[in-house]
């Protein structure tokens, strides 16, 4: 995250946040408050020795903190606080509509039920728009590396309690087929529930096609190395598959070299549906609007390339046509504005 005072809402186009784990905004401040509040120990002295574990060398040395720090997450008051501290920053930051994945099953293999957690972010979502000027989506996001009977149980779980989760994700360790996962993503679908799932963050194109085929995901959360794959590069850019890129992400975790070599112009070129997103800010370095900053500053984005990506967020959204609309509009003005900013000064 950045240090320097952020500049005023207007300098950041407004967008969509459509990857993001609602754990992975668990900042190190919020984990020691929780910790101490619940009487939980964590295994670091203080926030910074927290911070400095933040080395990751890939996906499953992130995966293991990242589960590790779920166990200041006690009680209901504690997920409305988490949630409530992501909008707060995300509004900060240009968002104007949230999709936002949580993971049920790492909490109730800890021995929080379900309704804790539904209950405790679903508290702040339901007036996020009034209270933060961001309107919300929530996604249940399934293990891939647990069995898919068990993820089968959660969303019976959620359905029959009435949970109110607009769409099912596909997380965790990008291991083995996600084939099992078929029935559950059926009956996501057959449920009226929208479909989203990693695929292609650290795993091969193989992962991505399989997703859109044995899953029917409407959208790919990652899938950067779809590019190793022409055909499948074609197939995507023909079917305007949205796909959820997080630089920052991809860097910390060692799946791109660096940002100045990570794939997005490319992406962008070949003709895919590329939005850009914080994926689990706290522990990647930055929300959406410090991926904002560092793609415009890497790769010297002006604003109709940053209006672009922008537009995508809404565009590539589980939001109605009309309310997509309506934040395209803003996007344009936007963009307008930023034209004239940049030829006055
Ligand atoms: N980047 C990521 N990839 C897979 N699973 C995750 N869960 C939280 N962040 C994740
Ligand atoms: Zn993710």
């Amino acid at each position: 995250m950045t240090t320097e005072p952020r500049p005023g809402a207007g300098a950041r186009p407004p967008r969509a946040e459509l990857h993001l784990h609602l754990e992975g905004t668990l900042e190190p401040e919020l984990a020691f408050a929780l910790a101490e509040r619940n009487g939980v120990a964590l295994p670091f002295a203080d926030v910074a020795a927290l911070r400095a574990a933040y080395d990751f060398g890939d996906l499953q040395s992130f995966l293991d903190l990242y589960y590790a720090n779920m166990a200041v997450l006690r009680t209901a008051d504690d997920f409305a606080e988490l949630t409530r501290a992501y909008l707060r920053r995300a509004a900060a930051a240009g968002v104007r509509h949230a999709e936002i994945m949580f993971d049920p099953q790492a909490h109730l293999l800890r021995g929080v039920p379900l309704a804790t957690v539904v209950d405790g972010i679903t508290s702040v979502l339901v007036t996020s728009e009034r209270d933060f000027g961001v309107s919300t989506l929530l996604i249940a996001a399934f293990l891939r590396d647990r069995p898919a009977g068990e993820a089968l149980s959660v969303l019976d779980a959620l359905l029959a309690t009435g949970a109110p989760i607009a769409g099912v994700g596909l997380d965790s360790a990008e291991v083995g087929s996600a084939a099992p996962f078929g029935p559950v993503f059926a009956r996501a679908a057959a449920a009226g529930l929208r479909r989203t799932a990693h695929a292609g963050e650290e795993g091969p194109p193989a992962n991505v096609v399989e997703v859109l085929d044995v899953l029917g995901a409407e959208r790919v959360d990652h899938g950067v190395r779809a590019m190793e794959d022409p055909a499948l590069v074609a197939r995507l850019a023909r079917d305007r598959v949205p796909l959820t890129v997080c630089p920052l992400s991809n860097v910390r975790l060692q799946a791109v070299p660096s940002l100045a070599e990570h794939p997005l112009p490319r992406m962008v070129e070949a003709g895919l549906h590329v939005s850009v997103h914080s994926d689990d800010p706290a522990y990647f370095g930055g929300y959406v609007d410090d991926v904002d900053d560092a793609l415009t500053a890497t790769f010297g984005m002006g604003a109709r390339e940053r209006a672009a990506l922008a537009a995508a967020s809404f565009t590539g959204s589980f939001l109605p046509a009309d309310r997509v609309r309506e934040h395209l509009r803003e996007v344009e003005e936007w963009a307008t504005r930023a034209r004239v900013r940049a030829s006055s000064g």
